[in-house]
């Protein structure tokens, strides 16, 4: 393989020279701890929660959202251990819109606290049966006791994206007066799509002076495109959760986040060499594996089979590989399947430190034919050495 020293780990989306979108200034905040367990079933333990949140302050993240201490005494524990782990990372956690949140988070000794409410009309109406203003009132109590005591305040507005532009302004606006540090678009339920995603953030962008957080689900699939999208419109802060985890459908995944920031805008501060052992470890804490083909950290994410394709990569990975496996910390793998052909078998046996003959290969190659298609599987490395073996004994 040419290891041509001109070609970066990754190929630069040339594209985006052409895009118009503003400086895109960011800094992430991973909310794995705590949107990222709200995933049914999910419940990490102190040790598993303090040893993420290393992990991401090893990777650069700006803000770790390490929990939602209400939620019992023993979450409190955890958000008020993690705070006190010395990281770099700034600690946030969620609070309702309640005093009694914030009370409970001072106790966490956090740097920030995250007061959410919700101001849709469905959400009014069928969640809390109250007005808005009345809701705001003591949503602008709780921010206004939070900065009374030091800390660094995100107001979130809960489904955002299905709450009138004009009430959403007028609600960040009084924040805003009360000295908040962001406020937040969540798109709870994963309504938005690139081009609304953009749309909603430059109107806020234009409205309030506060740094933008862009918080998005992944229902329609496009969580990570929104995330970037909401980026290219003026948002700061994006949320991500490792693996893509959360409600539902899950968040915009941080890997491909992070990933997608180095190829579409080259911004290469985060150390990304650790994302695959990151995604493993929270895949066995949560006990829920990505899928085979999930982007940047799923099994199939470098590994191929077609024989073109991998008759390419023997030259230049660079071909089929829009990233290099040792940027996150992964492997390629070179499969023999149904679709192998005679360039790459021939370049995977000689890596395993074989020759054959030209009879001897097109047996072998043969044989892997009719394996492959009629079992309808792929042929692993220990199998392909017992036909060699076999091979050459008969033609010894
Ligand atoms: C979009 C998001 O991800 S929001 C975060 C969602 N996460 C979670 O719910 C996970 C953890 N939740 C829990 O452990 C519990 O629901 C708790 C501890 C938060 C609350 O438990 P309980 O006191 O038993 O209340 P319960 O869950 O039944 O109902 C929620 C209450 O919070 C209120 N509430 C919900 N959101 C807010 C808000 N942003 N501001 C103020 N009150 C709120 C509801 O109106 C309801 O109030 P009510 O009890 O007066 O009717
Ligand atoms: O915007 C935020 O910071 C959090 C909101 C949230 O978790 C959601 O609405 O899904």
């Amino acid at each position: 393989m040419e290891n041509d020293e001109q070609y970066p780990e990754y190929c630069r989306n040339k594209l985006m020279d052409f895009v118009k979108k503003r400086d895109i200034k960011i800094e992430i905040c991973d909310v794995t701890l705590r949107d990222g367990e709200q995933t049914p079933g999910v419940a990490f333990s102190k040790e598993q929660k303090m040893s993420i949140a290393r992990h991401l302050d090893e990777i650069g993240i700006e803000v770790i959202e390490a929990g939602f201490p209400v939620v019992s005494e023993s979450e409190k524990d955890i958000v008020k251990s993690i705070s006190q782990m010395d990281l770099d990372a700034k600690i946030c956690c969620l609070c309702r819109s309640t005093k009694k949140d914030v009370e409970i988070a001072l106790d966490c000794d956090v740097d920030i606290v995250s007061v959410f409410l919700a101001m849709s009309d469905l959400h009014l109406k069928y969640k809390y049966h109250k007005e808005l203003d009345e809701m705001l009132t003591v949503a602008m109590d709780a921010i206004e006791y939070a900065k009374d005591h030091g800390l660094g305040v995100r107001f979130a507005a809960e489904d955002a994206t299905r709450t009138p532009i004009d009430r959403l302004v007028g609600a960040f606006k009084q924040a805003e007066e009360r000295k908040v540090d962001y406020v937040s678009i969540a798109d709870t339920i994963g309504i938005l799509n690139p081009s609304t995603a953009k749309y909603l953030t430059n109107e806020i962008y234009k409205a309030v002076d506060t740094k933008i957080c862009i918080h998005c689900h992944d229902d329609l699939g496009m969580a990570v495109a929104n995330t970037l999208a909401a980026a290219e419109a003026g948002a700061y802060q994006l949320h991500t959760t490792v693996n893509g985890i959360g409600e539902r459908a899950g968040n915009a995944a941080l890997e491909e986040v992070l990933v997608g920031l180095r190829v579409q805008y080259g911004i290469e501060r985060y150390n990304l060499k650790s994302l695959v052992d990151l995604s493993k470890e929270v895949a066995c804490y949560s006990k829920i594996e990505p899928a085979i083909n999930k982007a940047v950290v799923g099994e199939n994410a470098f590994s191929h089979e077609s024989g073109i394709h991998v008759a390419a990569i023997l030259e230049n990975p660079r071909t089929y590989e829009l990233f290099l496996p040792e940027m996150v910390g992964g492997q390629r793998n070179l499969i023999v399947g149904k679709h192998t052909g005679t360039k790459a078998l021939a370049g995977i046996i000689k890596s395993m430190g074989y020759t054959l003959d030209e009879d001897d290969f097109n047996v072998l190659f043969d044989q892997v034919k009719v394996i492959t298609e009629n079992e309808q599987r792929s042929v692993n490395r220990d199998e392909l050495e017992a036909l060699i073996m076999n091979i050459l004994e008969v033609s010894d």
